[in-house]
């Protein structure tokens, strides 16, 4: 018999807590709905008394999600738990979820309280709070550290007080799988009326272990409810990543014995939407929703797939909301994966000999080209030369004026396969007027989702600047990098390597006449 494991979303509430994560009214909305399409049971939309803008959120949130509990965080107050109650009045099923610390660093040092002040806070605000919402979670933050004694304690009580759902916080990523699961089944054993409520886990990744202690929390300890986010966003390191708990549960449904109610194909466009709102671009070998989860660059690999995708795929890439897996071509393919690509462009080669011959290309045009595109491939059957396109965009030379109180401006001369291009422009930095004037001339209209800078030598000042821009265009993101002393110049390069990858063969064709 299996039963069913609650999934808790709390993007909009501790992923929000990551430094830099912070969402608009607006932007929390928009996530709150796609959640709802993902069906998460309850979606904690954010701490109504931490400000009127997240007060707004909560009661937007509340008012429109329909199939998902909404709940709002509250410190263990009259105050924090009264401004939840009322954001949450329009809400079709709402929960409170109030909290205080129960380990002795934090009531001590924090609170300055004894423990049974925390004790007796603890009551009062449960109490307080049912009285205002049926649906009531309580979390002994810092519990994991707490003195076990004590913790039964509280959480006894608050059961007594109504408490529908326990959590047991490892707020600061302490935990061991192992351990973290026999506490929480210890935790259950100890206190009498534990089956009146769910235990819930809520796991930080401080040690890169949230996920692995949340499942531990829920096979060994017998939790019902998972607290996590979306692409693992929260508080320092993050917390238990949604996409990772919901699909190991789903795929080793032969270990967990456990129902979802998520909706997995609504993973990566709810992975993508809080990238894009957060600008916390995901990792590409990141698992389930990395753009590379998917995706097979080795010979070996690719054979075995497109065989049987079985060995080396334990999911669908299509369960989880992406189109499709993916075969990468590059210098590590292999012959079989070469044909197999051959016969999805319609490509047809007369002999095995000739087939050999244009996988000879093949493999030295991708020890030239991190990146074979499939124009790339038809070029190299057609017998035409695709060395001399490798590198369509150049730079030919780059300066720059900056001065305080003056709006800088960049001159650039690069070439687009033979044409050379001059181009100048102001922006509100020299790195913005070169890639101004670099899109003044070609007009790609491409969408920069990132720019960074780091040094690459030593560190000082005399370092070498690595750019990297993150472009999309037509359906495709590429990364491009660039590397100079001067970091406008490794600006330029790298906006123009991403062009160079954006650049498809009838682009090519077009711009040459
Ligand atoms: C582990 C977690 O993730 S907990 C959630 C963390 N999230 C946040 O803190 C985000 C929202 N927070 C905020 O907007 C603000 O901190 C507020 C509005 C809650 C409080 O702001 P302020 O009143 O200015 O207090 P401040 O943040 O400086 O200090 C926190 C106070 O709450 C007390 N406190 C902390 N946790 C709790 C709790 N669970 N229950 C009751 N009181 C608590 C602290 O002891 C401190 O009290 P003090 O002012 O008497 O020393
Ligand atoms: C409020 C609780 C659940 C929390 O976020 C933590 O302890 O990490």
């Amino acid at each position: 018999m299996s039963d069913k494991l609650i999934i808790f979303d709390t993007t909009l509430r501790d992923g929000e807590q990551s430094p830099g994560a912070s969402m608009t009214r607006d932007e929390k909305l928009r996530i709150a709905r796609q959640l709802e399409r993902l069906k998460v049971d309850v979606i904690e939309a954010g701490f109504a008394a931490s400000s009127n803008g997240d007060f707004e959120a909560v009661k937007a949130i509340a008012d429109v999600i329909k199939d998902s509990t909404v709940c709002s965080l509250a410190r263990a107050n009259d105050r924090d738990i009264s401004r939840a109650a009322e954001a949450l009045r329009g809400a079709n099923r709402a929960r409170i979820h109030t909290f205080i610390a129960t380990s002795a660093l934090h009531m001590e040092k924090k609170l300055r309280m004894t423990p049974e002040q925390v004790l007796e806070q603890a009551r009062l605000s449960v109490r307080f709070a049912r009285n205002l919402c049926a649906d009531i979670e309580f979390s002994p933050e810092d519990g994991y550290r707490s003195d076990v004694d004590f913790l039964c304690r509280v959480l006894e009580a608050v059961i007594d007080e109504g408490a529908t759902t326990l959590n047991i916080p490892d707020t600061v990523g302490y935990a061991i799988p192992e351990l973290y699961g026999n506490f929480i089944r210890t935790l259950r054993e100890r206190i009498p009326n534990s089956d009146k409520a769910i235990w819930s886990v809520h796991c930080h990744n401080d040690l890169g272990m949230a996920v692995a202690n949340s499942l531990a929390g829920v096979k060994i300890g017998g939790a019902r409810q998972v607290e996590c986010t979306i692409n693992g966003l929260g508080e320092r390191a993050g917390n238990c990543s949604l996409e990772e708990v919901v699909m190991a549960v789903k795929t080793r449904r032969d270990y967990f014995n456990l129902d979802l109610g998520i909706d997995t194909s609504q993973i990566v466009p709810a992975s993508r939407m809080v990238a894009q709102t957060t600008g916390f671009v995901v990792q590409p070998n990141k698992a389930v929703v990395g753009a590379n989860a998917f995706a097979h660059a080795s010979g070996i690999h690719q054979d075995g797939v497109l065989k049987a995708r079985d060995t080396y795929e334990i999911m669908r890439a299509e369960d989880v909301g992406w189109s499709a897996n993916k075969i990468v071509l590059g210098k590590l393919s292999g012959r079989n994966a070469f044909k197999q690509r051959l016969q999805d462009l319609g490509v047809e080669l007369e002999s095995e000999s000739e087939l050999n011959a244009a996988f000879v290309k093949f493999k030295d045009l991708a020890d030239r080209k991190s990146e074979i595109f499939d124009e790339d491939i038809i070029a190299l059957v057609g017998d035409e030369s695709v060395s001399a396109e490798v590198e369509h965009y150049r730079l030919l030379s780059l300066s720059q004026h900056s001065e305080t109180g003056e709006r800088p401006g960049a001159r650039v001369t690069f070439a687009a396969g033979q044409i050379e291009h001059r181009a100048v422009a102001q922006g509100n930095g020299p790195v913005d007027a070169t890639l101004k004037a670099i899109e003044s001339k070609l007009e790609t209209g491409a969408e920069l989702l990132l720019y960074s800078v780091n040094a690459i030598t030593s560190g000082s000042t005399e370092s070498q600047g690595e750019v990297t821009v993150r472009l999309q265009h037509g359906g495709r993101v590429v990364n491009g990098v660039g590397a100079d002393p001067d970091i406008v110049v490794a600006s330029a390069k790298a906006y123009l390597s991403a062009l160079n990858k954006l650049h498809s063969k009838a682009e090519r064709v077009a711009a040459q006449g």
